[in-house]
């Protein structure tokens, strides 16, 4: 990705933070309690025109929520999110039928997306190309592969031509040449000045296909920055917690933290 072609905010989150509010049941005889989770807390940062940004972090950690907080799909306790345009969150908004064929969710996925006919048509071929699924495209949808259905519905979200993409783990049922087909699919995005968000729990796949990646913990905004070192001390981190060294794991998270998020937007644009 060419640094000069890194100008125009596409997403602005203006200290943004999103609780939830949980009832928990007691055991028997005890009363029900609400207590606040805060998924996400306050946090702020600029996507810019051609960054595809990973989000890493442990399970729980807020990723899900953050990119429900961009796609409008919740709103935030505090803060705002201002946009270029409208995110599409892949696979919450394609409307399937799972008793059509793949082929006829194709044409109703991109209507529905509000494409005209003529364009649903135009994008046909694109889309069955991309999702790579061979005759399992003249099935219903009812008989497809967790992969398979993934792939179709990541594919006619495609067919739109998002400007702001956001994606929650769809990637990781791919093989190898859907995953090539995809990653070409998003550059051409990116080249026409798209934004990416794309949640994963592979440091090693946030690494390979982002420029920028962000690390949450605890709803907390750990780090900010180029992906490949952010993904590096994550894998680290998350190593020494799989291996039980908690302490050594608080100390990375530490340390990260002090190279931190601040000014990395900011200062990178050189404005
Ligand atoms: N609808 C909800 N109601 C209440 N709490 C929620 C809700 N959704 C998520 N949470 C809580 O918010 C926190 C962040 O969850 P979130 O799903 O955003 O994390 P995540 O990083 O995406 O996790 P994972 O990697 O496991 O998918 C967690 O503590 C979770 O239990």
């Amino acid at each position: 990705m060419n640094e000069t072609n890194l100008h125009f905010p596409n997403i602005v989150a203006s200290n943004i933070s999103l609780d939830y509010k949980v009832r928990n049941r007691g055991g028997w005889g005890s009363r029900t309690q609400t207590h606040t989770v805060h998924a996400v807390k306050p946090l702020s940062f600029a996507a810019h025109e051609g960054e595809f940004i990973g989000l890493v972090g442990r399970n729980g950690s807020g990723k899900s929520s953050l990119l429900r907080v961009l796609a409008g799909l919740e709103t935030p306790t505090t803060g705002e999110v201002y946009a270029s345009s409208k995110p599409t969150l892949i696979g919450v908004s394609a409307a399937l039928n799972p008793q059509l064929t793949g082929a006829e969710n194709v044409e109703l996925g991109c209507l529905a997306m509000g494409l005209s006919p003529a364009q649903a048509r135009e994008a046909y071929d694109r889309v069955v190309e991309l999702a790579g699924i061979g005759e399992a495209i003249e099935r219903p949808m009812a008989t497809y592969s967790s992969g398979q259905a993934a792939r179709l519905r990541f594919s006619i979200m495609l067919a739109n031509r998002p400007k702001i993409m956001l994606i929650d783990e769809a990637l990781a049922t791919g093989d190898a040449a859907t995953n090539e087909r995809f990653s070409q699919a998003m550059n051409e995005l990116l080249d026409n000045a798209g934004t990416v968000f794309l949640v994963n729990h592979a440091a090693q796949t946030i690494e390979n296909m982002c420029n920028r990646a962000i690390w949450l913990d605890e709803g907390e905004l750990i780090m900010d920055g180029d992906a490949r070192e952010v993904a590096r001390k994550y894998r680290w981190f998350a190593h020494q917690l799989a291996l039980g060294d908690e302490e050594k794991a608080a100390g990375l998270l530490a340390e990260a933290k002090t190279l931190g998020a601040a000014g990395y937007v900011i200062n990178r644009e050189g404005s």
